[in-house]
């Protein structure tokens, strides 16, 4: 796929963020920047250069109580194109300007999670696709409020973590203040699903062959995954596993840890706690029987469709990719399920999760037997065994990834159906060859965007985002 050609940024008078250039942000882009060369247009040919324009921007102050009154005025007539709007919440972890994790204080930033489709008959972008707002008392409402799709999304104009670049924010619609709205902010994200040039500012007919070529490619990917799960909705054995917005229901999680998150506490939570090595890796009961054969019965019902699937990862040939069937969203349900014990176990990495990768693995005769040692991309990861009957298949721990002991082996693990097993992605594993019968696990791999800022916000992905994470062995 051929990269969009290099051109420099002209737009020396755009209005300053705070604190992102380089060197004060530890190496590191902050989501969103107005001011440097290499994060307003490092890659951008010059067409879209000069369709950004030097904006002259108010100076509204940000206020809380303005900003809840319109999300909830938001919330009592919510565009067509909209659904699932969240509560304005404060994230538990925040990237720092020197790339360090911190706690953001009473002066926030504040985030807000949606759903927005694109156009209605759309088959690549006219679906619901969870984003997340953050509004940051720098930026808004005056210039703008950070977008980032929460969710899989295949789209050449966004970066590797899903986040919006530039020339998007640069074209945003303002009220008669000339500042941002909650409401404009998701009328743009809708404008952008439906016509990402023109959202880009990019004149009809002006966008060099480059970027047609590669928005082309991520909307063919997108529209391969929704023909998918489109084709598999017609299909579902269990359509409750389904549903929009996801609920877990009660009897699909172990009265035990229905019981700690009921009580909240620390306390609760380590009493139900295996620590099966000390600090860094935990088991407890997850599912309970009756969700354990729903979830088996619908995986064997979609291998038996005949529909494609992509594979989990490059070591795994037979397991299944639940955000690509239609699950994402009770995988998120289940992540947010999840955080409190990430928080507990893991403050930092398990704090501030925003962002999965979930599948099946499989093992029998005759098919993958086992997993090399490896560790995983996610920055925690959850383990439940499925079942079926098996014998052996033990999971082999080694050390953390950089540590001393990253290749000793410290701890073998016995997978038990319903048991949750978790650990730092970093921590070195493998699971032994099954000896006989057949086993499934459900691996849910966390990711943290606090923790994983890249290092280009700005120039659009060259490629299909469409291979498979892999593992460094
Ligand atoms: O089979 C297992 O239990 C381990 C699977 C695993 O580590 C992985 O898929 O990343
Ligand atoms: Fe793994």
């Amino acid at each position: 796929m051929p990269s969009p050609s290099p051109a420099r940024d002209v737009d020396s008078n755009a209005p300053k963020r705070q604190k992102t250039e380089d060197s004060e942000n530890g190496g590191k882009k902050s989501e969103a920047s107005w001011d440097d060369g290499s994060s307003s247009g490092g890659d951008i040919p010059d067409a879209v250069q000069q369709a950004s324009t030097v904006q002259k921007l108010p100076s509204v102050p940000f206020c809380l109580q303005t900003l809840r009154a319109e999300v909830e005025e938001l919330r009592a007539a919510m565009p067509p194109y909209a659904s699932e709007l969240g509560e304005l919440f404060r994230p538990a972890v925040v990237c720092g300007d020197l790339g360090e994790l911190e706690e953001p204080g009473e002066e926030g930033p504040w985030d807000l999670t949606l759903c927005v489709r694109g156009a209605e008959e759309d088959p690549a972008y006219g679906f619901p696709f969870r984003i997340r707002l953050r509004f940051d008392r720098d930026l808004w409402p005056s210039k703008l409020a950070v977008v980032r799709f929460q969710c899989v999304f295949h789209h050449a104009l966004t970066d590797e973590s899903g986040a919006m670049l530039m020339p998007f924010y640069r074209g945003l619609p303002r009220d008669d203040r000339g500042a941002c709205t909650v409401r404009l902010m998701v009328q743009a994200v809708h404008q952008f699903l439906k016509d990402p040039l023109a959202s880009w500012r990019i004149p009809a007919g002006k966008a060099p062959e480059k970027i047609r070529d590669v928005l082309d490619a991520h909307r063919e990917a997108s529209q391969d995954r929704f023909s998918v799960i489109g084709r598999y909705s017609m299909q579902y054995r269990h359509p409750e596993l389904f549903e929009r917005p996801p609920r877990w229901r009660d009897e699909w999680l172990a009265p035990e840890f229905r019981q700690a998150r009921r009580e909240g506490t620390a306390e609760a939570w380590r009493a139900i706690l295996r620590e099966e090595l000390p600090g860094e890796v935990f088991s407890f009961v997850l599912f309970t029987d009756a969700f354990l054969e729903l979830l088996v019965d619908e995986i064997f019902n979609f291998y038996s469709s005949g529909l494609p699937a992509r594979r989990p990862n490059s070591m795994n040939n037979y397991g299944i990719i639940l955000n690509e069937i239609g699950l994402e969203p009770l995988i998120d349900a289940l992540q947010l399920e999840l955080q409190p014990l990430g928080r507990l176990l893991f403050p930092g990495p398990g704090s501030a999760w925003d962002g999965h990768h979930c599948f099946i693995v499989r093992y029998r005769g005759g098919e993958d037997l086992g997993l090399d040692m490896h560790t995983d991309d996610s920055d925690v990861t959850f383990n439940v065994c499925l079942g079926l009957e098996f014998t052996g298949a033990g999971l082999q721990f080694c050390g953390l990834m950089g540590a001393p002991n990253h290749r000793k082996h410290t701890y073998t693990y016995s997978h038990v159906r319903g048991r949750c097993v978790c650990h730092l992605g970093r921590k070195r594993h493998g699971a032994d060859n099954i000896a006989s019968g057949e086993r499934l696990n459900l691996i849910l791999w966390n990711h943290s965007s606090a923790l994983r800022i890249p290092t280009h916000t700005s120039s659009p992905t060259t490629g299909r985002r469409t291979a498979p994470p892999t593992k460094s062995v």
